[in-house]
């Protein structure tokens, strides 16, 4: 019997690229796909709600999570701490359904690790302008935390290497149509495989 186990799929890519919009964009259309909500202890942003954009921790109730090993991967980035919750995506994906982390690269690295078979993309901006741009505009951080999130974007974008596929964010719906793309085309290659296996089975029998 095949086990029908969900696909990993892991967005990621420095601050301000658009991964938020581009995801949020994404599940208007694709219903299948479940979303893992982070746990993090920076402050919550206005219009951000509990449990819905984040789940909203101090830094000792993280700590704790880590010490408990309940998380699949945390990193600190930009002195806070973020982590994707291990049970949450471990049960979805043995239920069979796809699931969807937006994570910056060190969590990305550290998930590589436990699930080679996840499908990493690499949101990239059109330039290094239009990224500052685009975190200046959003009008979240202040001028220090912006220059920090720009410093940690180039350091993010050497590890791009690293990703099986890179997407170019420089129209949301550009953006939105290519990772459908490979969210397809993984499931196709996938089905291909089962199948190839399940001959290989018959063949012995
Ligand atoms: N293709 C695009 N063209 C122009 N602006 C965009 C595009 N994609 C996103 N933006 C804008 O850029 C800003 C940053 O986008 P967003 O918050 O989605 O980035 P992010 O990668 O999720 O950031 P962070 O990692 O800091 O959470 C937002 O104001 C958003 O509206
Ligand atoms: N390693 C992880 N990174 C995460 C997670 N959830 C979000 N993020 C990334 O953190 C930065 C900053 O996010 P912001 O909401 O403060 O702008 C960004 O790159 C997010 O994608 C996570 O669970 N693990």
């Amino acid at each position: 019997m095949i086990e029908e186990k969900g696909i990993l799929f892991i967005l990621s890519g420095p601050s301000g690229v658009g991964k938020g919009t581009v995801r949020k964009e994404l599940f208007d259309q694709a219903t299948e796909l479940k979303y893992s909500i982070s746990m993090t202890t920076r402050n919550s942003r206005p219009g951000e709600t509990d449990g819905v954009d984040y789940f909203f921790k101090s830094k000792e109730e993280f700590e704790e999570l880590i010490h408990q090993n309940e998380l699949l991967e945390y990193a600190k980035y930009v002195n806070n701490y973020y982590g994707t919750p291990r049970t949450y995506v471990e049960q979805t994906l043995a239920a069979g359904y796809d699931v969807f982390l937006e994570i910056e690269v060190q969590g990305a690295l550290q998930v590589k690790e436990n699930f080679p078979e996840g499908v990493f993309i690499f949101l990239f901006p059109p330039s290094l302008e239009e990224l500052k741009n685009r975190i200046v505009s959003r009008g979240t951080e202040s001028s220090d935390l912006v220059l920090n999130r720009l410093k940690e974007a180039r350091k993010e974008i050497e590890m791009m290497d690293a990703y099986d596929y890179v997407v170019v964010n420089d129209k949301v719906e550009h953006a939105v149509s290519k990772v459908q793309s490979i969210i397809q085309s993984e499931h196709l290659k996938r089905e291909r495989v089962a199948k190839q296996y399940k001959k290989l089975l018959e063949d012995e029998l």
